[in-house]
């Protein structure tokens, strides 16, 4: 069983508005991510903001951790709730590629030009609780060493929307 989570925290400042609410063909960014994670997970929550087009669920243990406090706050509800994996995304994740899973697979793993972008065994949230408690970094980067996480490369590298023209630049690769 695969519990997805959208990562949708964070500030949006080089996007300059709220990007999980950001228009493309008709539905948000964050709408996008939701349905795309739908493909490969029994069910699909948000982390890290209110109003959403799945269940929500605020970062853990605070909001300000990055994306790791949504992750962490993901983990929890994985293990808690039975599932064995979680598959995580941003809401700028809208072109991931279709064997997704299967890159992924076996877990832990995480496509190196993206880390949000993974499949977690719940097993690891003592892991990044430890990590959150600890002083210094956060970083997604800080867990994928320590639990010894496989990067995944040789993939095109999933649109990485950062800015207004990120999402122009996508709207013109995928009508071509
Ligand atoms: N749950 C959660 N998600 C986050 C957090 N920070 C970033 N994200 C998500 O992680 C993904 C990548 O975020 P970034 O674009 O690197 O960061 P950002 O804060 O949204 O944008 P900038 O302010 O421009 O850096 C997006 O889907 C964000 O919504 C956080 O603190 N909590």
């Amino acid at each position: 069983m695969i519990l997805g989570a959208v990562l949708a925290g964070g500030q949006s400042s080089r996007f300059g508005s709220d990007k999980a609410l950001a228009e493309f063909r008709g539905h948000t960014l964050l709408a996008h991510a939701v349905d795309t994670l739908s493909g490969w997970c029994e069910h699909v929550i948000v982390v890290g903001r209110e109003t959403a087009p799945a269940p929500t669920l605020p970062d853990w243990p605070r909001a300000g951790m990055g994306p790791l406090g949504g992750i962490a706050a993901a983990l929890h509800h994985a293990r808690d709730e039975g599932y064995e994996f979680l598959l995580t995304c941003g809401v700028d994740s809208l072109d991931l590629p279709e064997n997704l899973l299967e890159l992924l697979t076996p877990a832990p793993a995480f496509v190196a030009a993206q880390p949000i972008i993974g499949l977690w065994p719940s097993t690891i949230v003592g892991t990044v609780e430890d990590i959150l408690h600890a002083e210094g970094s956060h970083s997604l980067k800080r867990l994928t060493a320590a639990i010894g996480a496989r990067a995944v490369t040789g993939v095109a590298d999933p649109a990485n929307i950062n800015t207004q023209a990120d999402l122009a630049a996508l709207e013109r690769r995928l009508s071509d």
